[in-house]
């Protein structure tokens, strides 16, 4: 039996203007894959990781979660649904602890009979679950969860962003260049922490300009180009310079290029 997409996109279109950032976009996630979207500045991927994210609404097209249409008005919509998102721009507040920067949008309370947003934080639960969660995925090098996040070396903050969204993404995570701002040894750190996430079930999207990157992690490679997927590639038949050739232009792929997953 043929496995079924987790999440797939038909003929998105999103205009900004005169620009066509989406010109009919297909994607296909399947479960428990890693599959990085790669292409040129401005061939549309954030446009289309906003789409299925809830952040921004295409004009034309379909998308799916596990076969049933969904029509994201916004991106809490999409977490609700289960897929968390930590964007390039990572939005933690600085000055807020690990922990509460973890439930963010989703506070734990004490129990009353008052309104949600009446009642007193719960901060001892919501630290005692960002331990777990951090532990779980071998994070408990940050000592103390009530430490402000503006603290934090850029590796620890991301790896609390991707804990977040592991933590809370129970179908999809997407990830958008989340080892763009950071060291070497920090990003072997996130990408040791994508796997981490793999191994746990999760499929995740990759949006990333690091070929050695891409290449390490991915299970296979949406090639994005002017504003359409071109092509899906298996990692393991093609070289990276074959990858950026495609990306680029500069040679087309074969039809039967499309890897299944
Ligand atoms: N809010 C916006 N308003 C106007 N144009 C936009 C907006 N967002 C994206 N675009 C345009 O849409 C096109 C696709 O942009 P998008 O950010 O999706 O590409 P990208 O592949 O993620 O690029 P990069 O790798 O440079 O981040 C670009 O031409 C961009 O200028």
């Amino acid at each position: 039996m043929a496995i079924e997409p987790l999440l797939t996109a038909r003929g998105l279109v999103k205009r900004y203007g005169r620009v066509t950032a989406l010109d009919q976009a297909d994607f296909d996630l399947y479960p428990g894959e890693i599959l990085a979207v790669i292409g040129d500045n401005g061939a549309g991927k954030s446009s289309l990781i906003k789409a299925i994210s809830g952040a921004i609404t295409p004009d034309e097209g379909e998308i799916r979660l596990e076969g049933k249409v969904v029509n994201f008005k916004a991106p809490m919509e999409a977490r609700d649904a289960g897929i968390e998102t930590v964007y390039q721009n990572l939005a933690l507040s600085p000055a807020l602890s690990i922990a509460d920067n973890m439930f963010l949008g989703r506070e734990i309370r004490k129990p009353g009979i008052m309104g949600n947003w009446f009642r007193m934080l719960d901060r001892g639960a919501m630290e005692k679950r960002a331990r777990e969660k951090l532990t779980e995925l071998g994070l408990m090098t940050i000592q103390n969860i009530s430490q402000a996040v503006e603290t934090l070396s850029g590796g620890q903050r991301q790896g609390v962003a991707v804990a977040r969204a592991a933590a809370f993404g129970s179908k999809v995570v997407i990830m958008d260049e989340p080892t763009a701002a950071l060291g070497v040894k920090e990003s072997r750190r996130v990408l040791e922490l994508i796997l981490d996430v793999k191994r746990r079930g999760l499929p995740i999207v990759l949006i990333s300009h690091n070929m050695p990157h891409v290449f390490e992690v991915a299970d296979r490679i949406h090639i994005h180009r002017l504003g359409r997927r071109l092509t899906v590639i298996d990692p393991k038949e093609y070289t990276m310079s074959d990858a950026v050739a495609f990306m680029t232009g500069a040679k087309v792929p074969p039809e039967a290029a499309l890897a299944a997953a």
